[in-house]
């Protein structure tokens, strides 16, 4: 039986001016339905591009990539994106640029009314009710990030897709949302796949982490399971003898075993 999302001997090689640039080789994954998937590695090593292979927005130089038992052959509204950078339309309200995604996938389906409804859930779930009405540049990152998420969960999709989500925000409201975003998976129980520089984010959030050797030709190194209850709570895992034996884990990979190669270089 094939897994939820299936990554079969994916490559990744890029055309440039400069020549052929193999990005990827020989990635295997399999992602189970409600999983919640980081992938770690150094600067350049490849996740977006692996991500974006999941997304359909890249194709794979060879490989197959499945999600539903279907090949991913270019963007779908099951597979939604969230980048770091939100990519709100300045022009329109926050309830507008949910509404959009919204009536994308719903609109030939249902009513004025329902869209409205879940324009506005989608919104309340994130925390944003009270800025429906303001357009993205008369509100912080933090919030145009949830109304990003918003946007984005309220399309029901299969898979969320996060590229450094919360890459951008101070490290308070980078907390927050990673919170807020646990109790949101765990009460949709979507799968989501998410690239991350960050260990802490990555072992919190996770139920495994996919670590990635440096580039060129990056591969996934090692997959580790991070078997910790949940809901996990920050304060007491910082504490927690296992918390802290998976992220010392991570560390040990990024930093000992594949150290970046400028580093090595010097
Ligand atoms: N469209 C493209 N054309 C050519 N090379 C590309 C293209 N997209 C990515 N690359 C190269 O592929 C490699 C992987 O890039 P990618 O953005 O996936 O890395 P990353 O791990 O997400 O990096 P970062 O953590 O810095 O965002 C890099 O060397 C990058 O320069």
């Amino acid at each position: 039986m094939t897994s939820f999302i299936e990554v079969q001997n994916a490559e990744m090689v890029f055309t440039t001016r400069k020549g052929r640039f193999h990005a990827l080789r020989e990635i295997n994954l399999q992602i189970e339905r409600g999983e919640f998937i980081t992938l770690i590695g150094h600067s350049g090593c490849g996740k977006s591009t692996l991500l974006n292979l999941i997304a359909g927005l890249l194709t794979p130089s060879s490989g197959v990539l499945l999600c539903d038992n279907r090949e991913i052959a270019a963007p779908g509204p099951e597979r939604a994106v969230v980048f770091q950078n939100h990519s709100l339309l300045p022009w329109l309200t926050c309830y507008e640029n949910v509404h959009l995604g919204v009536e994308r996938v719903f609109g030939a389906s249902e009513s004025k009314e329902q869209l409205k409804e879940r324009t506005q859930a989608a919104l309340a779930l994130v925390g944003m009710s009270h800025a429906i009405a303001k357009r993205p540049h008369e509100i912080s990152g933090g919030m145009k990030q949830r109304v990003g998420i918003a946007r984005a969960l309220a399309m029901e999709p299969k898979v969320l897709l996060m590229d450094e989500p919360f890459g951008a925000l101070d490290a308070l409201t980078r907390a927050h949302l990673q919170d807020e975003l646990l109790k949101i998976v765990a009460r949709t129980r979507s799968t989501v796949v998410m690239v991350t520089h960050d260990v802490d984010e990555a072992v919190l959030l996770s139920d495994r982490v996919v670590m990635m050797t440096n580039g060129p030709a990056a591969t996934i190194g090692e997959i580790l399971t991070v078997d910790l209850a949940r809901p996990r709570l920050r304060v007491e895992l910082a504490e927690d003898p296992a918390y802290v034996h998976y992220r010392k884990e991570v560390l040990d990979f990024l930093y000992t075993r594949h150290g970046h190669v400028e580093r090595e270089a010097a």
